[in-house]
């Protein structure tokens, strides 16, 4: 059992905030058991031999951060293709570069990875890259939870050519992962212009027979949303809905160019977005995702760093910030993206269907969170992944006084070695 003592703030996933309490964390067979009160000791009359106790003065704890969309291992692009505009960033500097990944090559950058996002206070994530296993098999190394998708594309993947063999072999990794603990297994057919009709019905049908989520990009560009309508008449939104993907278990990353009618689309059929700001930014997607529009029609929003090579970090805490800011100044209007808004979709991991009953603890001696007139204004606002100071995730300690408890911290030189080493292959 884990005691969090005399922490001097609680922020509950349902925002509330509470002062000086204590924090049980228990681990059980149905689940983790979380109790909040004072004096937890006398209480509960607990054992101190029994638990290990965190000293919670001057910290502040909050729900683990759920960084929706992602692909963790392109931390071994970060800094290769700044400035440039996704279409052209894609086909002239990603693709041929991760064209020279191999499985093990992914397994790092998933380590690299996983690290990055426990050091932010990310405990929950959702993927979408080639080699999932070994995306997997980081993320369990380290402790994390996720929803780890088997990424399809119609010209194939680096992990394999063949269309048709990388749907057997998403169905493959599902039933491999059906059970697991940390890991929720998924299909990613990755954008309406890399993937067919076909494909995406072949998609939509396993992820509807194993109960999984599909994860796609969609709506992401003007290019690709002009493209579309001279070629076919319709929108990404109007195609997948005409084609019966548009449903509960999709979960769409970016909807950037989108209309009225398209957010009552997503509305209709429960679609959950992940809203990724930073990433739209720096590739000049175009337009802001219409956040507002979509919160009124009750689409359900989450919020994700994307991958590395677009951002260029995993820190959801900046993500949400600028998430904030940037509603803010495209409406004129400082009333919207207010504190609660940002940091409920931060929270929301009921999107992927996993519970969160994780506790990221923020340390407050630092300038720049002092003094607290309002405490989750200051983790908005004022704060940043470095001030992450403590992680309990899925009832373990897996970064304590920001030292990593999931690893022996040697094993970080080694990791950077390799990371330096693969960096070798990457020529433009
Ligand atoms: O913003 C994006 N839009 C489209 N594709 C992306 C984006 N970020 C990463 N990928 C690409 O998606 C594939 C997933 O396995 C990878 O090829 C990755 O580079
Ligand atoms: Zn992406």
């Amino acid at each position: 059992m884990i005691l969090i003592k005399n922490l001097s703030y609680l922020i509950d996933k349902d925002l509330k905030v509470y002062e000086n309490c204590d924090v049980l964390i228990k681990k059980e067979e149905d689940g983790i058991k979380k109790i909040v009160g004072k004096n937890l000791i006398e209480k509960e009359n607990l054992n101190k031999s029994d638990l290990k106790i965190i000293d919670g003065k001057n910290k502040a704890g909050m729900p683990g951060l759920v960084n929706t969309h992602t692909h963790i291992p392109m931390t071994l692009l970060r800094g290769i293709a700044d400035d440039m505009r996704l279409e052209e960033w894609l086909r002239e500097k990603i693709w041929p570069n991760e064209a020279k990944l191999t499985k093990e090559d992914v397994y790092y950058g998933s380590l690299l990875g996983c690290l990055e996002m426990l050091r932010f206070g990310v405990t929950i994530f959702n993927d979408m890259y080639f080699f999932a296993e070994k995306v997997a098999e980081a993320t369990k190394e380290i402790g994390l939870r996720g929803v780890i998708s088997f990424p399809i594309i119609d010209v194939g993947t680096p992990e394999c050519e063949n269309r048709d063999k990388l749907i057997r072999m998403a169905e493959n990794f599902i039933k491999k992962y059906k059970e697991d603990k940390l890991i929720k297994p998924a299909i990613a057919p990755h954008a309406p212009y890399t993937c067919s009709e076909e494909t995406y019905k072949e998609c939509k049908e396993i992820a509807d027979n194993y109960g999984t989520l599909l994860h796609t990009h969609l709506s992401e560009t003007r290019y690709e949303v002009v493209e579309m309508e001279n070629k076919i008449g319709l929108r990404p939104i109007e195609y997948l809905e005409k084609i019966g993907v548009l449903d509960n278990n999709v979960i769409a990353a970016h909807c950037v160019w989108v209309t009225k009618e398209e957010v009552r689309k997503l509305a209709k059929h429960k679609v959950k977005v992940s809203h990724c700001p930073i990433s739209n930014m720096k590739l000049a997607s175009g337009g802001v995702m219409p956040l507002i529009e979509m919160l009124n029609d009750g689409v359900e929003i989450t919020i994700g760093t994307d991958g590395v090579a677009s951002n260029n970090n995993l820190d959801m805490l900046e993500e949400i910030k600028v998430c904030s800011i940037l509603h803010k100044a495209h409406r004129w209007d400082a009333t919207v993206g207010d504190i609660d808004t940002v940091l409920k979709m931060a929270f929301n991991s009921d999107a992927l269907g996993i519970e969160n009953n994780d506790i990221v603890l923020i340390d407050l001696t630092a300038p720049h969170l002092r003094p607290i007139h309002n405490i989750k204004s200051n983790i908005v606002y004022s704060a940043n992944g470095n001030d992450v100071d403590t992680v309990i995730a899925n009832g373990e300690v897996l970064m304590e006084n920001k030292r990593f408890k999931c690893i022996d911290e040697k094993f970080l030189d080694k990791l950077y070695e390799k990371v330096d080493k693969i960096k070798e292959k990457f020529s433009c």
